[in-house]
């Protein structure tokens, strides 16, 4: 066992069949029966050998085991062991998905008096409110803004959970990820990490970068079989056999109570026609013919069904995707029975209650099928439902883009990969990595939900057969590597970390690099580089004054090597040192005569979350359209928060290039600046910042959603996702603007922030200030005369009520300080109740498959007819003209 401070790590062997019994786990009788009741009496092999490793004697444990073989349930233990003893948890996930997800989970705690909060919200904020949890669940970005805005309840954390920690070799992700490890470390150096992951190659790297005991395993709770498809027949193997849970004595007795209780009864295992338990199996696969060709995944997925499970397919882009759920629609269909259709006419309906995008039209019709697809364009509502549908075994197959591979817990007794290659923007398609494919094949067979799984990639000609089984089945997966050493990574973190005073020299700030894993990886390779990297951040950073340097002269004075004067922004410039921070987070110590600090700009910037680059770019852009003497406009506030690198842009497709063109003609003077178009990459990438402004103006100018999806090809979570990060820029622009006293700049950017955050416009912003009221009631109150809260307070609670609803009505009533007339309010829940049981069925008599241009049946005699081959049209362009605009 690997203890804190010892190099070496310990790979921990016990006996491979052990089931630790839970009644004999060191933690308290309540949580034992807390479990036992829910079914857990026994640990898996691999639990029982993290508990062995330490989990629960405050050790660092890096658990690197297969999917679905139980790390939730691990980190569970440890939590609640350490708050036991006083502590605090925190609970780290890469996706808000999975942290509401893990939030949802643990609060089922409650009856443990353990109380579990969520930290998802605005990346400045403390939220010291959370303190009063013990487990708090949140994102790595999240924690890395915590840290940065100095949220006292950190340094109570007794319990770390990295879950996902494998995705330190992610692009996005994985810098944050590493800093925050880092920090958190040595914040508080007691405190207990618990690393989970995937199966990788490796994970011992990763165990001796957190000083962990390492460990690994095989083994998984249900059988997964690995195979390739090829005309008609589908073979697979099973890499790391299972133990057969009926032959080992401390299997769990109540496990299958549990699974009665979820509506599932556990079919026998290996009763499937064509298992060979030993060597894999060799199975046909009745094949469906879509016009006259057989369809391999379809067929695939009918087989799936008809043996009465469930089915995910990947497919590497949404719009397969989303071709793939219609192209199985009308099979998945033949192959329900009525009380089942019933169910999914339900969910449709609460689709389509929820959105009228064409989008959400598609959706709603393949759900209707018993079919659905999931990518990232969809709202988050939208994307629940379809997980919780699918978790209830009412919709039967889901075909999604590689965004439900990580983590997620759905019951898919089959996978099948449709696309194993991506399209790379340097090298053309790619097979997907390893580690990839092993996390989509991961998805089958969970235990509890199904009694084995399958994974299929298909083969397009028989000699692909043994290709895939060598890239994928039988391949190790890669290695994971640190993605931290590129300045655009580094850059936020070296002021962050100068910040919170987690180094205080330039020395000590590779000191603080050399905690990383990007160093640990490299080694003494990653001195040269970081020092270098660093400096040139230290450069950046001094230069656009967001930190000092000051040199201690000999008699102890300080001076600056601030490279720029503060006086260069006019007498009220707020770019002066900041005071001394205070201590509460590690600090080394001064070591070199050259002493940094952040200046209050940089103290600003690092508590904003943003790149500091992004603050520079907002900054240079207001004080430029200053030096012109005239206010931006609109257009032009939202392209320059479309220029700052935190920013995502829309992609420029051939189509594109005229209309944004011409646009960028038209409108020329309300641009803060206009690259010259003899630098073709810089314009290229102006236009994409065109292009992405173009649909904020047209969200907070209050056009459909739908409108907006067609117009641009997006779907609505892009939308909510364009308008969110928007948002974020114009309060970060805001608020940069307000330390250096722009008063003008800080009203219009804060009405942008709220306008980006509706998608409302101008004339709405009084009422969007009134908690409870969006943009739809918004409009909806304006257009009835209640146009600001003054007005709001002189009217009658009836016709409110009837604009918004009794419930909204009373909640602004309380908001606005008015109380309801009781007579009024009683007459409006009455005449509620009626309408809504006039609404009770719910089903909509037709709803209109609007990529086919024609109504698709909603009642289920007819809804074979769906026919799902043509590809959505070209949405027509209006075109883009100043006057549209503004
Ligand atoms: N010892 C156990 N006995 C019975 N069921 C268990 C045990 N441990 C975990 N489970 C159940 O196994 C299922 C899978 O667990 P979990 O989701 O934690 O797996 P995982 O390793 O995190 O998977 P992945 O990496 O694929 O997300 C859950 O339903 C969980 O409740």
């Amino acid at each position: 066992m690997a203890e804190k401070g010892k190099k070496k790590t310990t790979d921990v062997e016990i006996e491979p069949e052990f089931f630790c019994p839970v009644n004999e786990l060191a933690v308290s009788e309540k949580i034992k029966d807390f479990y036992i009741r829910s079914g857990i009496t026994s640990l898996y092999p691999p639990q029982s050998k993290a508990v062995f490793a330490g989990l629960l004697d405050n050790k660092n444990v890096m658990i690197s085991i297969p999917t679905a073989s139980g790390k939730t349930l691990l980190a569970e233990l440890a939590m609640l062991k350490s708050i036991e003893s006083g502590g605090k948890a925190l609970y780290i996930v890469p996706l808000r998905a999975l942290a509401s997800e893990k939030f949802r989970r643990f609060s089922g705690f409650s009856e443990l008096d353990v109380k579990t909060g969520i930290s998802t919200g605005d990346l400045d904020a403390a939220d010291e409110y959370l303190g009063a949890n013990d487990i708090i669940v949140a994102t790595s970005e999240k924690v890395d803004s915590l840290i940065r805005n100095e949220t006292r309840w950190l340094q109570h954390i007794s319990v770390v959970i990295l879950d996902e920690v494998h995705l330190i070799n992610s692009p996005d992700r994985g810098p944050t990820l590493e800093i925050i490890i880092t920090k958190l470390r040595r914040m508080n150096p007691d405190m207990q990490m618990i690393a989970l992951s995937a199966t990788i190659q490796n994970s011992e790297e990763v165990a001796e970068w957190l000083n962990a005991s390492h460990v690994v395993s095989g083994w998984r709770p249900t059988k997964l079989y690995e195979g390739v498809y090829y005309d008609g027949v589908y073979k697979a193997k099973v890499q790391k056999p299972a133990f057969d849970l009926k032959k080992i004595a401390k299997k769990p007795k109540t496990v299958k109570k549990s699974e009665k209780e979820a509506g599932k009864e556990k079919p026998e295992e290996n009763t499937h026609s064509g298992f060979d338990s030993e060597n894999g199996l060799e199975k046909e696969i009745k094949q469906i013919y879509i016009g006259k060709v057989p369809e391999a995944a379809v067929s695939l997925v009918a087989d799936t069904i008809s043996g009465g499970g469930q089915c995910l397919v990947f497919e590497s882009s949404r719009k397969n995707a989303v071709g793939f759920a219609k192209k199985a629609a009308s099979v998945i269909f033949s192959l329900l029975n009525p009380a089942e259709k019933e169910t999914l006419s339900k969910i449709a309906t609460e689709i389509l209650e929820g959105s009228d995008t064409d989008v959400a039209v598609v959706l709603a019709n393949c759900v209707l099928h018993g079919a659905a697809f999931h990518h990232a364009g969809l709202s988050a509502e939208q994307r629940e439902i379809v997980e919780t549908s699918f978790l209830a075994g009412k919709i039967k197959m889901i075909s999604s883009t590689p965004t439900l591979a990580a983590g997620l817990n759905l019951p898919a007794r089959r996978v099948i990969i449709r696309s194993w290659r991506r399209y790379d923007s340097d090298s053309g398609m790619q097979p997907i990595p390893v580690m990839e494919y092993k996390q989509m094949a991961g998805r089958a067979g969970r235990p509890h939900l199904d009694p084995y799984g399958e994974s299929v990639l298909i083969a397009a000609k028989e000699d692909d057969v043994e290709m895939l089984t060598e890239k994928f089945i039988e391949a190790p997966p890669e290695n994971i590597e640190s993605k931290l050493g590129a300045e655009n990574m580094i850059r936020t973190h070296v002021l962050s970390t100068i910040a919170n005073g987690f180094a205080n020299t330039r020395e000590e700030l590779l000191e603080f690099f050399k905690g990383t894993f990007f160093a640990h990886q490299r080694g003494l390779m990653s001195t040269i580089a970081l020092s270098t990297i660093i400096d040139k951040c230290l450069d950046f950073l001094i230069e656009n004054e967001m930190s000092q340097e000051k040199r201690k002269n000999i008699n102890g004075s300080e001076s600056s090597s601030s490279s720029s004067s503060s006086s260069d922004l006019g007498p009220q410039s707020p770019f002066q040192t900041a005071d001394k921070l205070s201590k509460s987070y590690t600090n080394l110590g001064g070591r070199s005569d050259a002493v940094l600090a952040p200046t209050t700009l940089g103290t600003l910037v690092s508590k904003l979350y943003i790149d500091p680059l992004s603050a520079t770019t907002l900054l240079d852009g207001i004080l430029k359209s200053k030096s012109c003497g005239k206010e931006p406009s609109v257009i032009g506030l939202l392209h320059l928060v479309c220029k700052a690198p935190d920013m995502k842009l829309l992609y420029m497709k051939s189509s594109d290039y005229e209309w944004v063109q011409e646009f960028i003609a038209d409108n020329t003077e309300h641009f803060i600046s206009v690259p010259k178009t003899t630098n073709p990459a810089e314009y290229e990438w102006f236009m994409g910042e065109v292009k992405t402004a173009v649909l904020l103006y047209r969200w907070i100018s209050e056009v459909s959603e739908n409108d907006i999806s067609k117009e641009f090809d997006v779907g609505e979570g892009d939308i909510r996702n364009f308008s969110e990060t928007a948002s974020w820029m114009a309060n970060a622009a805001s608020r940069l603007c307000q330390l250096c006293g722009f008063k003008e700049e800080v009203v219009s950017l804060s009405d942008l922030e709220l306008r980006l955050q509706y998608g409302a416009s101008v004339d709405l912003l009084s009422l969007l200030k009134i908690r409870g009221i969006g943009r739809i009631r918004a409009r909806k109150l304006y257009n009835a005369g209640f146009k600001s809260k003054d007005r709001l307070q002189k009217s009658d609670y009836v016709t409110v009520a009837g604009l918004v609803g009794p419930k909204v009505a009373e909640q602004i009533y309380k908001e606005i300080g008015m109380t309801p007339d009781p007579e009024a309010l009683k007459s409006q829940k009455s005449r509620k109740g009626r309408s809504k049981s006039l609404q009770s069925e719910g089903l909509p008599a037709k709803i209109m498959d609007t990529d086919l241009g024609r109504t698709v049946p909603a009642s289920a005699s007819e809804s074979e007819k769906f026919k799902t081959e043509t590809e959505a049209k070209e949405p027509k362009r209006t075109q883009r003209r100043f006057d549209e605009f503004f």
